[in-house]
């Protein structure tokens, strides 16, 4: 499994410049690029890294999307006078030729591609590529958005052609719609493009009908190419998550990409003069975290916009800290998507119906009394701004950003703890060790018995129960303590063990608990203050026991053939996990568990990204295969396979909507569709 964060930079990329005042492109500077190596370096993330050269892309390598009649005219401009180099540049929309830029878009290019290698061959996982100038706007035979060459769109092509790829998943967060890539592999069902993009129903730059949620691919290519507009400006932190949650990772687990190129603009983050939104840097830690659980790990970075330096610098600490593997920082924000955003979420749902098994069964309805509408909906809409809007238009608003990107960025980057992963030495744990894992002394009986006396000692008959409930305890404590990051203990009685740990984080001061537990869970505490929440997935409905807010049963019985429970993490347990925002998780698994092993280490996998990486599972004892991949998982050492992928049944589909609609006023996060119509 390899290892290891790629970045790769180089200060030439830093001479393309704008020789004459543009009101449009002057915010495209070259200290966009030395200020994100200088903040890298500051939180001394660069000497993490595994440095990787630039290099020229070729001129093969630029045709590969590029016309030769492009690649000459912006390699004729390398020996042109400022005059010279204005009146070509005006050919464009929003472009400026420096004499340089030739040289630098070539670079942009080598580095792009340099990532790629060094990803594909193995020499390092994942990595980043801070280049400029970007790619993403730029089309066949035109520059276009400050974009010369289509670093990403060559990278996808190049990957192709060198490594027989057939799924490429490409995700471009710039808060602009890279309409260069769209035109590129529009007909291309090998390359998945998703842009989610400041639009205003088409008010916004660069105005296209093309941008729109209808535009789903063309022939052999329809439902590959995934447009999620942003309708107003003010988008935040859950606007986010939910079009992750809602929209890309089903659609990215179904396509099952064998590598994910990210055309990374942070235009879409906070105090951004282009982007307008309202999105803080840690948002890249979480979206980046949920990427690099797809493809074996294999990410590649590679920057596009953003233009407010301070917001840019600090979103790409963010996004190279969780590359490296380190502890994703706690979202912060109310967990509740705005309405334009979910209108927006139901409607690119509903477009790529056709084209999706996991939205085989999406209910469709409320297209037909909204079709009569929609011209309400949008004239609705323009004039009665969202609490979004308001907070961003004043223009205090702006000092409030500033002073808020200084205060707030620094607690946020905190000290990550030396060792990940916790256990014990109990017999059978050697299976499970790694190097990550570090072991913990267990604890003496007398004070094992003190902390349980208070509410299980009726329960804990024979010694092994105590002993392993120390055991847990021992473990526990590291990461109350934020000594680790997250822990695995054996138990032979894991509702038991479960139950413990949940009293024992309340009674250490933990305000709110998650505890997702898989199997009979035979004990259910009090959740009634609210300080835990349990999600108990079991095969069936336990009898007279109906769900309420803190705790909710999902009946969950996983298909003999493969893993079908993406629907359920994605479109259900995340939401509401996130919605609930713990400050530990606790996960567990008991006897009769009716999910696989796969099933199992997805959601642990993607359970890290809340609770700073809070996490401690236990797991029967019994369960030796399981140990071993939830502590991969945990340990991070590498994204344990999810197994053959399933699509949920109707039957599966209508649990979860049925869920949804009962859980969705009190966990917001869980909303991905506007009730019934307008
Ligand atoms: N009234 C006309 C305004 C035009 N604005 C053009 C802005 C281009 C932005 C390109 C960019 O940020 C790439 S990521
Ligand atoms: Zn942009």
């Amino acid at each position: 499994m390899a290892s290891g964060t790629a970045l790769i930079y180089d200060e030439k990329m830093a001479t393309h410049k704008l020789l004459w005042s543009d009101p449009i492109c002057d915010i495209e500077v070259p200290e966009r690029l030395s200020s994100s190596y200088e903040q890298l370096k500051s939180y001394h993330l660069v000497e993490r890294c595994v440095p990787v050269p630039a290099r020229e892309g070729s001129e093969e390598e630029i045709l590969l999307v590029h016309s030769l009649e492009h690649l000459e005219v912006a390699k004729s401009t390398q020996t042109m006078n400022e005059e010279e180099l204005k009146r070509v540049s005006e050919n464009y929309d929003a472009f400026f030729f420096h004499p340089s830029t030739y040289h630098c878009a070539r670079l942009a290019v080598g580095a792009t591609l340099q990532l790629v290698d060094a990803v594909m061959s193995g020499e390092v996982r994942n990595g980043m590529a801070l280049v400029r100038p970007p790619g993403h706007h730029s089309q066949r035979n035109a520059a276009n958005g400050f974009c010369l060459f289509n670093n990403v769109a060559i990278a996808a092509e190049y990957a192709k052609l060198k490594y027989g790829l057939q799924r490429i998943l490409i995700v471009d967060w710039d808060v602009h719609h890279g309409q260069g890539i769209q035109y590129i592999f529009e007909e291309d069902p090998s390359v998945l493009y998703f842009s989610w993009h400041r639009y205003e129903h088409q008010e916004f730059w660069p105005s296209l009908k093309e941008s729109d949620y209808d535009a789903v691919g063309l022939g052999k290519g329809k439902g590959f190419n995934i447009n999620l507009p942003w309708n107003k400006v003010g988008m935040g932190n859950s606007d986010y998550l939910a079009a992750f949650f809602h929209v890309l990772l089903p659609m990215a687990f179904e396509f099952d990409p064998e590598l994910v190129i990210v055309s990374s603009g942070y235009d879409s983050g906070i105090g951004d003069p282009e982007g307008q939104m309202n999105a803080t840097p840690e948002v890249f830690a979480h979206l980046t975290h949920f990427l690099m659980q797809l493809a074996n790990g294999k990410l590649c970075v590679i920057l596009e916009g953003g233009y407010h330096l301070k917001s840019l610098g600090e979103s790409v600490c963010m996004t190279v800290k969780t590359l490296l593997g380190d502890p994703v920082p706690q979202i912060t924000g109310e967990m509740a998507p705005c309405l334009s955003a979910v209108e927006s979420i139901q409607n690119v749902r509903a477009a790529h119906k056709p084209y999706w098994k996991w939205l085989a069964y999406e209910d469709t309805s409320f297209l037909q009394n909204l079709s009569t509408k929609s011209h309400l909906l949008k004239k609705a809409n323009s004039n009665t701004s969202t609490e979004h809007e308001t907070k961003i238009t004043n223009n205090n608003n702006t000092v409030k950003v500033e002073r808020f990107l200084e205060l707030h960025m620094k607690n946020i980057l905190f000290p990550v703890p030396p060792i990940k992963t916790a256990t014990i030495g109990s017999e059978g744990s050697e299976h499970f060790l790694s190097e990550h894992v570090q072991l913990v002394k267990e604890m003496d009986k007398t004070e094992i018995k003190s902390l349980v006396s208070g509410f299980y000692a009726d329960l804990v008959e024979e010694d092994k129960i105590l002993l392993s409930l120390g055991s847990m305890l021992a473990i526990l404590d590291k990461i109350l303590k934020k000594e680790v990051c997250n822990g695995i203990a054996a138990s032979p009685t894991a509702a038991l063990s479960a139950a413990v740990a949940l009293r024992h984080s309340v009674r250490f001061g933990f305000q709110r608990v998650l505890c997702v537990f898989v199997g009979d869970m035979q004990i259910t505490p009090n959740t009634e203050d609210g300080k835990m929440l349990i999600i108990n997935i079991c095969e069936k409905e336990q009898p007279g026991k109906t769900s309420c807010k803190h705790c909710i049963s999902l009946n969950w019985k996983e298909d003999a053939e493969g893993n079908d429970f993406f629907s359920a993490v994605l479109g259900f347990i995340l939401p509401v996990a996130y919605s609930y925002q713990p400050n530990l998780t606790v996960i567990a698994v008991g006897p009769n568990r009716s999910l696989g092993i796969s099933g199992i280490s997805l959601l642990v996998a993607l359970l890290q990204g809340l609770a700073e990486s809070r996490i401690v599972a236990v797991i029967e004892d019994t369960e030796i295969s399981l140990l071993q991949s939830v502590a991969k998982a945990l340990g991070g050492a590498s994204t344990p396979p999810f197994g053959i992928y399933v699509p949920p049944t109707q039957e599966k589909v209508k649990k979860i909507k049925a869920l949804r609609d009962q859980f969705q006023q009190e966990w917001k996060m869980l909303q991905c569709s506007v009730k019934d119509g307008i």
